[in-house]
């Protein structure tokens, strides 16, 4: 068994899971694995982001399959840190016998799914120990595992993984182990494979030769944007979070490469984010852009335009990584889930929903990356047209919102305002950069949707804007009017909105959602944590007013809860200390980009 120090080893021996702050990501752009500080991999789906996981102890116990590299001896020190500019990832662990590095990463995918570490000799003997066990189905299906020539071969129905190493993989008791020493000065290096069980296995390859390959790849692409200013690390390690969540073959963008990482400790609020919303996804190629990564907004325009290809009255929420449709949502009974909180899901209802917001969202990201350089695409343009069509026809009607409400649907406050950012973006394009339409039609509906958010969504008595129509709930997502424009931030209302959010709805300086407490519109039972993405956006709306002081105390709060490299989940618990949600969220470093941005700005 992995030891840790201090209250970490505590937490594994009573068998209970590390914390989302212990884990570490590392990706080829196709998938990604979660490392824990104490060396074990306890998440990877192989071979894309979608696909059923091989290791799944993150959200069961160490039988879901895990891959555990650590000190035999007690451990006395960890640290770790990304190579800078890249997502090969350094864990120093120190005991009373030395030191050892662990490099882990996974080369950029140029054939088979591949996995690398490296067990680095620093200082001094150091006794290792190496626990494999592979778990194909999430979890539940124990391989039969050969030994090869090179290491050992497991197979399952149609995965195949092998691992290569120059130390001996024994067998032992339904998993394989390896027990060796490591010299300062040092190197082991072990490498895992995919492939599927009908090919034949991989050719062998130089793990040394794949870490300089890959860190020269990954320098290549970090070295295209230069972060400057005080937070210069966390924006470019934000930027490479949310590369590593791009599907590289389609450019599809998934909202994190996990599910049912629980929005509540315990609770049920526990939802697969492996796919590809388009909310998510055009917040993201709007950082991106932003950011000077124009190319992966093109990869999206034209994941976009194959997703959502056909009748636009067809268009999902949300997509697979590869456009697909079919998002059925299931239960895995069989994993007890993070900390017990169950169920596990995979797959999710919501891309059956409509939330009139995403196409504001989908004309908002293409306003902004053609603004960023991006060229102009006549289909891209026609599709656009296609959806701005759609709002026009159901802007009146309720939705589920932003939030993915599974109550009732609404007429939330910030849809309508979203379907206005759909009409003025149509316009915009039209007057700006001369694309074909009726600029002067999309004027007039976003007129038309102006004056219904200001009669409707506002709540004279409370001297706020409102959740929804009727409702005297605040709701975060109401930080949005003056950042796409819909109102000025020194507005009264629009002000009003931000103070009455900063002073009521925020727990110890981190923002919430909504209240779930009492009649909460959500329709889920539970409660949940404080949601990062929108932290960010009360920086960001504290600064539009000019409110820099302010907004630059809210952004360092939330740079606080972030680990040790730099990665954030979708929500932070101020309760328990502790991050929650699914890990790590491309929303959370999306809103940690624009906030920077607006900070910066003068
Ligand atoms: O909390 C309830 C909902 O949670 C998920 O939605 C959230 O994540 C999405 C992906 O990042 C994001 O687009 C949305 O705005 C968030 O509310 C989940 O996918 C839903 O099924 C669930 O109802």
């Amino acid at each position: 068994m992995a030891r840790c120090t201090g209250s970490r080893e505590e937490v594994r021996d009573t068998g209970m899971s590390k914390r989302l702050e212990d884990y570490a990501m590392i990706g080829d752009g196709h998938t990604a694995a979660l490392v824990g500080s104490d060396g074990a991999i306890d998440w990877l789906c192989l071979p894309r982001f979608d696909s059923g996981a091989c290791f799944a102890s993150l959200l069961g116990t160490e039988d879901n399959g895990h891959w555990t590299i650590a000190p035999q001896a007690p451990v006395l020190a960890v640290s770790r840190r990304y190579r800078p500019g890249t997502l090969i990832l350094e864990t120093d662990i120190r005991t009373a016998e030395g030191h050892v590095r662990l490099v882990d990463f996974m080369p950029h995918r140029h054939g088979n799914p591949t996995l690398v570490r490296i067990v680095e000799g620093v200082d001094g003997h150091v006794p290792m120990e190496l626990t494999l066990r592979l778990r194909f189905d999430y979890g539940r299906s124990v391989p039969w595992v050969r030994r090869t020539g090179t290491g050992i071969s497991a197979v399952a129905g149609p995965n195949t993984v092998t691992v290569a190493s120059p130390v001996p993989l024994l067998g032992e008791d339904m998993h394989t182990v390896a027990r060796f020493t490591v010299a300062a000065g040092e190197r082991v290096p072990f490498v895992l494979s995919w492939h599927s069980s009908t090919e034949p296995a991989p050719d062998a390859f130089d793990a040394e030769d794949e870490l300089h390959r890959a860190e020269a790849e990954w320098l290549a692409w970090s070295h295209r944007t230069v972060p400057e200013g005080p937070w210069s690390e966390a924006v470019l390690g934000s930027l490479i979070a949310l590369k590593a969540m791009i599907y590289e073959p389609s450019g599809g963008v998934v909202a994190s490469p996990t599910t049912s990482l629980p929005e509540e400790l315990g609770g049920a609020r526990n939802w697969d984010y492996r796919y590809s919303w388009l909310r998510d996804a055009s917040l993201t190629i709007q950082a991106l852009a932003q950011n000077g990564c124009l190319s992966e907004a093109v990869a999206w325009r034209d994941w976009l335009l194959r997703a959502v290809a056909g009748d636009p009255a067809q268009l999902q929420i949300m997509y697979g990584i590869d456009g697909e449709r079919w998002l059925p949502e299931h239960e895995l009974p069989w994993l007890a889930g993070y900390e017990a909180s169950s169920p596990v899901r995979i797959g999710n209802g919501a891309a059956g929903q409509f939330q009139l917001d995403v196409y504001g969202e989908v004309m908002d990201a293409m306003h902004q990356a053609r603004l960023m350089g991006m060229a102009p695409d006549d289909d891209a343009w026609a599709l656009q047209l296609e959806l701005v069509e759609f709002v026009a026809e159901h802007w009146r009607e309720p939705d589920e919102g932003i939030w993915e409400v599974r109550g009732p649907r609404r007429h939330f406050t910030h849809s309508k305002v979203m379907a206005w950012v759909a009409f003025d973006r149509a316009a915009r394009a039209i007057e700006e950069h001369g694309l074909p339409g009726d600029a002067t039609r999309f004027r007039g509906l976003a007129d038309e949707v102006h004056a219904d958010v200001c009669a409707h969504g506002f709540d004279e008595h409370l001297g706020t804007f409102v959740q929804h129509y009727g409702s005297d709930q605040l709701d975060a997502s109401l930080l949005l009017l003056p950042l796409v424009g819909f109102l000025p931030a020194d507005d009264l209302r629009v002000a009003a909105t931000i103070d009455a959010i900063a002073d009521t709805l925020t727990q110890d300086g981190l923002v919430l959602r909504y209240r779930t407490d009492g009649d909460s519109t959500d329709g889920l039972d539970g409660d949940e944590g404080t949601f990062l993405l929108c932290t960010f956006w009360l920086v960001q709306a504290l600064a539009e007013r000019g409110d820099r002081q302010r907004a630059t105390a809210v952004f360092e709060r939330a740079l606080e809860v972030s680990n040790d490299v730099g990665l954030l989940a979708e929500e932070y618990d101020v309760n328990h200390g502790r991050m929650v949600g699914n890990f790590p969220q491309a929303f959370s470093h999306i809103g940690l980009l624009a906030a920077a941005c607006a900070l910066a700005t003068d």
